[in-house]
């Protein structure tokens, strides 16, 4: 690869491309490495196609009719294969913002113009809409609430001084509460600081945490983070057993929105009964983070737990991270939460822009609706080339998938919508199921996370001469892209410089935006799960008749026992025996 770089950089033919490479450089992602190595040339050399091949234009599509287009692309899965189109395509939509070092690369879509003139008005109608939302407007007409996740970050948007002041206090309480812990002026009952955090809390309770603590904690955080965020018994017992003796100096934080889900009250219920067969109080340790006035609140204030943080109304599940639920724990952990707000708040307001190719958002709703045809008819596969945004695709399937998987739009016709979310990370996943994606039934499209950034500064070291590990990640990158793009599956590229509180929170902001908005493109409810409910109920259903059960077979039990002693045939004692063994109901 290096030597034909290098053939390509003498080649006399090439000169005028390399001219106007340079003036792309500008706007390419690594132009702000400062040292051109393999990796960085190659960076370039990925979008020069025209550069290194001398092809003719393979068929354009751009003469067909729309709906010929679109047939075409359905029975061929037609993407542009002339490099130098390819390569204008890149020039043409690369989206970048500045201050924050991120890329949005949708080149590799295979959206018409003719398509983007067709979505304009639909995102017309989206933009407004999220002004009207960012407003106050009722989104959850089923809740009559508002959606006001963007004032977290910007609490000069709320509608009301009182929503305002609301944010503020808690951002500050949040602050003031965790450096105390930190510097040990809060301290365990024992005396000792705290040294671990247990998280208890599931979905949006859980997923923002666990995504951010694996992308930022540093390697010696002042607390260590765990989580329990499930109703598995021997889940739960291997949490407290790895704590050990630590759990006298353990931060127990129970996150619910609605302070009921019996995934998380039952976890507090395992933890408590840890914490009295350890002799500890757990009250002393326990801090909530839930809305005002819920049963988890009610529990915690009678009980006197160390803290309690509210969660807001208007503030759903999956889009909590940048509020108490995602800010407490991670500022625990020493990561600077005013960064990740900061760097939410310049994403909001890149993707407030009403122009389409400006707004990375938007670019992104747009290749989903492209790719899925809207209609959420391919996967969304998500790769991160960094081993700390493993979780990154977790985060946002519970985003994605719980907002736009809905039956029915907002003039009540049956749709069934909704895109699937999976990943994990590169280049692990080119040994797992990247066979299957390039050559298997073609029902996804890509998005690959690239992380410019190998290590800190000052600890680069080469593996081979001029080639570092993390070269290698990024050929595996580029090569997965090449291949997928080479057998027509699509996909688009976002970059970041590095992975920093300031990228995450742009990267959560992203996304959060990116779902509102194809969610207005497909007309439907992004704020509500009416099929997270109708499970729940369900459950609820369940246990209720494994109660009934349970209490039916008591009193058969009961009637036995009764004619038993009645008949001489058991005594008394034999009889309480029964009745309040440890595998009695009644115990
Ligand atoms: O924070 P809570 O109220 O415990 O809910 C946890 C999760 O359950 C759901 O309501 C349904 O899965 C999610 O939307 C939410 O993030």
């Amino acid at each position: 690869m290096a030597s034909s770089l290098s053939n390509l950089y003498s080649s006399t033919t090439l000169k005028p491309k390399i001219s106007y490479l340079s003036n792309i450089t500008k706007n390419n992602p690594i132009s702000n490495r400062k040292s051109l190595s393999f990796r960085s040339i190659s960076s370039v050399a990925r979008n020069v196609p025209a550069a290194l091949s001398t092809s003719s234009s393979s068929s354009s599509i751009n003469n067909l009719p729309s709906l010929q287009k679109k047939k075409k692309r359905a029975v061929d899965g037609f993407l542009e294969k002339d490099p130098h189109a390819l390569w204008a395509r890149y020039v043409d939509w690369l989206y970048q913002h500045k201050e924050l070092g991120l890329y949005l690369d949708v080149s590799r879509i295979g959206f018409t113009e003719e398509f983007v003139k067709e979505m304009e008005p639909k995102f017309l109608k989206a933009f407004k809409h999220m002004e009207d939302l960012e407003n106050g407007a009722i989104a959850n007409p089923d809740e009559g609430r508002m959606v006001g996740h963007y004032w977290l970050r910007n609490s000069n948007l709320a509608p009301t001084s009182i929503l305002k002041n609301q944010i503020d206090v808690t951002l500050d309480r949040v602050w003031e509460f965790a450096h105390d812990v930190v510097s040990g002026k809060i301290r365990a009952p024992t005396g000792e600081r705290f040294t671990q955090i247990l998280s208890v809390g599931i979905g949006g309770s859980a997923l923002g945490p666990q995504f951010v603590a694996e992308a930022l904690a540093p390697d010696n955080p002042p607390l260590k983070i765990r989580f329990i965020d499930n109703t598995d018994p021997a889940g739960i017992d291997h949490q407290v057993a790895q704590l050990g003796s630590e759990l006298a100096s353990t931060l127990v934080i129970v996150i619910s929105k609605s302070g009921g889900t019996p995934e998380t009250r039952n976890g507090l219920l395992e933890v408590q009964k840890a914490f009295r067969e350890a002799g500890l109080i757990f009250a002393k340790q326990g801090v909530a983070i839930t809305q005002e006035n819920s049963l988890l609140d009610n529990t915690a204030r009678i009980e006197g737990w160390l803290a309690r943080f509210p969660m807001f109304d208007w503030v759903g599940g999956r889009t909590s991270e940048m509020s108490a639920v995602g800010l407490l724990p991670a500022a625990l952990q020493g990561i600077d939460i005013k960064e990740m707000l900061a760097g939410a708040a310049q994403m909001d307001e890149a993707t407030r822009n009403p122009v389409l190719r400006s707004n990375p958002a938007a670019l992104l709703a747009m290749c989903w609706y492209w790719a899925t045809d809207g209609v959420g008819s391919k996967d969304m596969v998500v790769l991160p080339y960094k081993d700390s945004l493993l979780l990154f695709s977790r985060y946002l399937q519970q985003l994605v998938m719980e907002s736009l998987g809905k039956e029915f739009d907002l003039d009540g016709n049956k749709v069934n919508q909704g895109i699937a979310v999976y990943g994990n990370k590169g280049s692990t996943d080119q040994h797992a199921y990247i066979q299957q994606l390039r050559e298997g039934v073609h029902n996804f499209f890509a998005t690959f996370i690239e992380v410019l950034r190998d290590r800190p500064p000052g600890h680069d070291w080469e593996l081979e001469p001029g080639v570092t590990c993390g070269d290698y990640l990024f050929g595996m990158l580029q090569g997965t892209r090449s291949a997928l793009y080479a057998n027509n599956r699509e996909s688009i590229s976002v970059t970041v410089q590095e992975v920093t509180p300031r990228s995450v929170g742009a990267m959560v902001a992203l996304y959060e935006r990116a779902v509102g908005l194809y969610a207005s493109l497909v007309n439907i409810n992004a704020y509500h799960q009416p099929g997270v409910e109708a499970g729940k109920k369900a459950a609820a259903e369940v246990l209720a008749l494994q109660k009934r059960v349970l209490a039916v077979l008591n009193e058969a039990r009961c009637v036995f026992l009764a004619s038993s002693f009645l008949l001489g045939e058991i005594d008394r004692n034999s009889v309480n025996y029964v009745r309040y063994s440890k595998n009695s109901p009644n115990y």
